[in-house]
């Protein structure tokens, strides 16, 4: 068996980099100009999630990315979580090299997988979430690049 410190830099090889931080919002266009404004810089990308029903842009900050999101229709996640709370972060999503793998690992060690089998994301992206109820109440999404 391999003692502990070794297993930890595996897992870190698999959990990389925060990938994004997800920000819902119930408006694109308003939320692209506040934060062109905040960060210096315009979106690079938006693009529509159907499988999400979700409408998201882009900003590059350093190494990691900030996504916004904006519901498309009312039973989406995003439609869901802006009428219970109100607008701001709503996930952090890390960049993992294998994600079934990571799925292994993360259900082996006790958290809640809400899709085991990955889904396409956004930014040509395989992605699988976890509950924030295992989690501290942090909606968690995992990414592989495809
Ligand atoms: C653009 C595509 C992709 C990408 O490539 O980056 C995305 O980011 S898509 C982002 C939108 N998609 C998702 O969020 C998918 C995963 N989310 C879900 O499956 C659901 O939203 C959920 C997390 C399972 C919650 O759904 P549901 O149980 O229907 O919601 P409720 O409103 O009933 O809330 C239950 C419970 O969970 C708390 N909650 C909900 N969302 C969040 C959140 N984002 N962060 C923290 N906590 C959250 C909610 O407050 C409730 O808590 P209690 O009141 O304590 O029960
Ligand atoms: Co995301």
């Amino acid at each position: 068996m391999l003692p502990k410190r070794f297993n930890a830099n595996i897992a870190n090889l698999n959990m990389r980099k925060i990938e994004h931080i997800g920000i819902a919002v119930s408006d694109l266009e308003e939320s692209n100009a506040l934060f062109a404004r905040l960060l210096g810089k315009k979106h690079f990308k938006t693009e529509v999630v159907d499988g999400e029903k979700v409408a998201t842009s882009f900003f590059q900050v350093g190494e990691t990315k900030v996504e916004l999101l904006q519901a498309t229709d009312e039973s989406s996640p995003i439609a869901k979580y802006l009428a219970r709370k109100s607008e701001g972060v709503h996930h952090i999503a890390f960049d993992v090299e294998d994600i079934l793998a990571e799925v292994e690992r993360l259900k082996g060690e006790g958290f809640e997988i809400l899709n085991e089998t990955p889904k396409l994301g956004a930014d040509n992206k395989l992605v699988v979430f976890l509950h924030p109820r295992s989690t501290n109440g942090v909606l968690i999404e995992l990414c592989q690049e495809i």
